[in-house]
């Protein structure tokens, strides 16, 4: 299965890019306090457009996962904000928010989080038999043949292979049309043919079902799915490649490796000064990720 062939730079995150799902300002988290403080993220500032498949990626500890549970209403950050779907999260009440996630929001997991004893169908309908809303049948039947699940439907998780299990998962993320899909490490338990099945229905998703997608990654292959790959280092956003191939990330990653540190902003101008640089010394020195497709981090 080959990853899907890269668009122009100018396709995303132009000025006239579709609205963001997902933005985070300014976003700090503090884990612990005193001398012991960890600052996991130290100041984020992203957007997440619909109708993009987003990965992120960066060093273990570089704050991935934390902004994914930020951004997901998972972790409620130290400061600054969150919006999803248009709503200011840190202002909802506890009752609200789960509320938003569980209409709004898919998770997808590296552990599949399967019910063992429901079969694949309950298991995708499950969130909406909890929160007691109807299935919509038409959408329902779309996302299972999108995910290649139609005669599986009534099998138990003991009796699917780890990817397929994984698709149950992706599916059960996608049943209740939510505003954003966020994944965290969803082929880390996979073999390579089972990761390119769940990435191609990811991006199938995005593509041909109108959804959105954030997902961490660490494999490059993974990320080359991807619309668009963001950095993270030492909590900042540290720049950004959009519709790379695999080997646009690999330089990208090796580049910043050896800068010997974490790679600095893509570029000194503001993003609506056009999405291609490709010039790592335009940071002031410290390497970005750069590639054919490299954009500046983010306007700040
Ligand atoms: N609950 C916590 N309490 C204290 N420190 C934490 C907690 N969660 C994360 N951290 C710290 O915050 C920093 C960012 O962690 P995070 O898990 O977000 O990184 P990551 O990029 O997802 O890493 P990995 O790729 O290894 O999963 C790390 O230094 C981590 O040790």
């Amino acid at each position: 299965m080959t990853s899907p062939a890269p668009r122009t730079a100018a396709s995303t995150d132009t000025p006239d890019a579709p609205e963001a799902r997902a933005s985070a300002r300014d976003l700090v988290k503090v884990y612990g306090s005193g001398t012991t403080a960890v600052r996991a993220l130290d100041g984020v500032d992203v957007d997440f457009a619909r109708g993009r498949l987003t990965a992120i990626m960066g060093p273990s500890g570089s704050g991935k996962s934390t902004l994914m549970h930020c951004l997901a209403g998972l972790d409620s950050p130290t400061s600054g904000s969150v919006v999803i779907d248009g709503q200011e999260i840190s202002r909802l009440s506890q009752r609200r928010l789960t509320a938003l996630r569980r209409t709004r929001v898919g998770f997808v997991f590296q552990a599949y989080n399967l019910v063992p004893t429901l079969t694949a169908a309950e298991n995708i309908t499950l969130p909406l038999d909890i929160a007691r809303s109807p299935v919509d049948r038409a959408w329902f039947d779309e996302v299972v043949d999108s995910v290649g699940l139609r005669d599986r439907l009534h099998h138990r998780p003991s009796e699917l292979s780890g990817g397929q299990q994984q698709r149950v998962a992706c599916a059960r993320a996608l049943v209740s049309r939510p505003s954003i899909v966020f994944a965290d490490e969803p082929t880390g338990n996979l073999d390579s043919r089972s990761a390119g099945e769940v990435l191609a229905f990811l991006r199938r998703s995005v593509d041909e079902l109108d959804q959105t997608v954030v997902m961490v990654t660490h494999d490059p292959r993974a990320a080359s799915y991807a619309h668009r790959v963001v950095f993270l280092a030492d909590g900042r956003l540290a720049g950004e490649l959009l519709d790379p191939t695999q080997q646009d990330i690999l330089d990208a990653l090796a580049l910043a490796a050896d800068d010997g540190g974490p790679p600095g902003p893509a570029s000194a101008e503001p993003a609506s000064a056009g999405p291609v640089s490709t010039r790592p010394e335009a940071s002031g020195g410290s390497a970005a990720p750069v590639g054919r497709h490299a954009a500046p981090a983010d306007p700040a």
